[in-house]
């Protein structure tokens, strides 16, 4: 019987001036950035906790933690390959990801194709597997103020024997 698993991820940075506003590895411009200790890619890390949950190997900064100067400004597309390497471990490949970043500014909408195609190259799957949505919060709560950014992914995983 072929084997499945689901996992669920989510993460805020808050923006900041002086940083890049980088998401799903695209460098967006906008008048602010994402604080870190790494490059802060929201999308990325939200996906990363996904695909660590599905296997239940614990979270993001179990395995880079923010103490270890190796991840200070770090790619976090570096990081997504090494999940999916502990991935392939397990016997698992990504089936598909569904993830949304939660923000005000900047649009995100003329980015995702390329956020979708960088992740699908990181995991190893067609793009066609990869989908990612931004929405508003209506100008409600941190988000809506512009202090931040969440994101949120859920992911399937398949054993792939
Ligand atoms: N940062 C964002 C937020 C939203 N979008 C796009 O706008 C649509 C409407 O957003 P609502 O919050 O009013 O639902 C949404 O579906 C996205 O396509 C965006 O590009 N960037
Ligand atoms: C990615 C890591 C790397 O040290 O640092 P941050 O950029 O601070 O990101 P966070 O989402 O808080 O996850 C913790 C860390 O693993």
């Amino acid at each position: 019987m072929t084997s499945f698993r689901i996992g669920h991820g989510f993460d805020v940075h808050a923006l900041v001036d002086g940083r890049d506003c980088i998401i799903g590895g695209v460098n967006i411009p906008h008048d602010q950035g994402l604080d870190g200790h790494s490059d802060a890619d929201v999308l990325l890390h939200a996906i990363c906790d996904a695909l660590l949950g599905a296997v239940a190997l614990g979270d993001i900064g179990k395995h880079f933690p923010p103490s270890d100067m190796r991840y200070k400004g770090i790619d976090s597309r570096q990081l997504l390959r090494h999940v999916v390497a502990l991935l392939q471990e397990k016997g698992y490949v990504v089936a598909n990801i569904d993830a949304t970043v939660i923000c005000e500014a900047p649009r995100l909408g003329p980015h995702t194709q390329q956020m979708r195609e960088h992740i699908a190259a990181d995991c190893q799957v067609a793009p066609d597997a990869i989908n990612v949505k931004a929405t508003t919060t209506e100008k409600l709560g941190f988000t809506g103020r512009g202090e931040g950014i969440a994101a949120e992914a859920v992911c399937l995983i398949v054993a792939n024997s």
